[in-house]
């Protein structure tokens, strides 16, 4: 199989959320695929429920041969050994890892939606992603990542963390 672009959003907002970013990547490089691509770190405003403390979110492309299945399996390996353990929907997390693009490929499994079925909602994802790659397409809407960004009317807090 070829290797195939994926784009990874990191998520932290319990605990020492920048190492655990860093920890995050190093475990992909490591485990996975080298990072090729990466978004500066985002200080995020908590989208969906907002009674939780600020994200910090960041965007990373990779390059794998690895199927979509095994890359979900593999990164909720690392969430657990990162110290997830709450799943409480859209709660507050030590580390989220979300697939917001495998290549082109569309899916809808029990396990896996692609693209991530949320990401053209999001600010916080919309511009991370658009910084690395601002002309890829998104294979259902049609739409680059930068029309994207352009075009959503979240306005939730969204700024560059240093
Ligand atoms: N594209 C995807 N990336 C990561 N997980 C996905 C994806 N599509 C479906 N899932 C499933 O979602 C589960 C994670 O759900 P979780 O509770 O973390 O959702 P969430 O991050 O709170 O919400 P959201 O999906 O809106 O970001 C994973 O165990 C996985 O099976
Ligand atoms: N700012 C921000 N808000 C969120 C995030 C996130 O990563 N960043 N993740 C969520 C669960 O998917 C719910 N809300």
């Amino acid at each position: 199989m070829n290797q195939q672009s994926v784009f990874l959003l990191l998520g932290a907002n319990l605990g020492e959320r920048e190492a655990t970013l860093a920890k995050a990547t190093d475990l992909i490089s490591e485990r996975i695929a080298p990072v090729m691509l990466q978004s500066h770190l985002y200080e995020t405003a908590p989208w969906g429920v907002t009674d939780q403390p600020a994200f910090l979110n960041q965007v990373i492309s990779i390059e794998t041969i690895l199927t979509p299945e095994e890359l979900l399996s593999q990164t909720l390996e690392i969430e657990k050994q990162l110290g997830r353990e709450r799943r409480l929907r859209w709660g507050a997390r030590v580390i989220d890892i979300d697939m917001l693009y495998y290549s082109d490929q569309i899916l809808d499994t029990e396990n896996l939606h692609l693209p991530h079925p949320r990401l053209h909602q999001r600010r916080f994802t919309l511009v991370p992603l658009a910084e690395i790659a601002p002309d890829f397409l998104h294979p259902v809407l049609h739409k680059t990542n930068q029309e994207l960004l352009n075009e959503c009317t979240d306005d939730s807090q969204v700024s560059v963390f240093d």
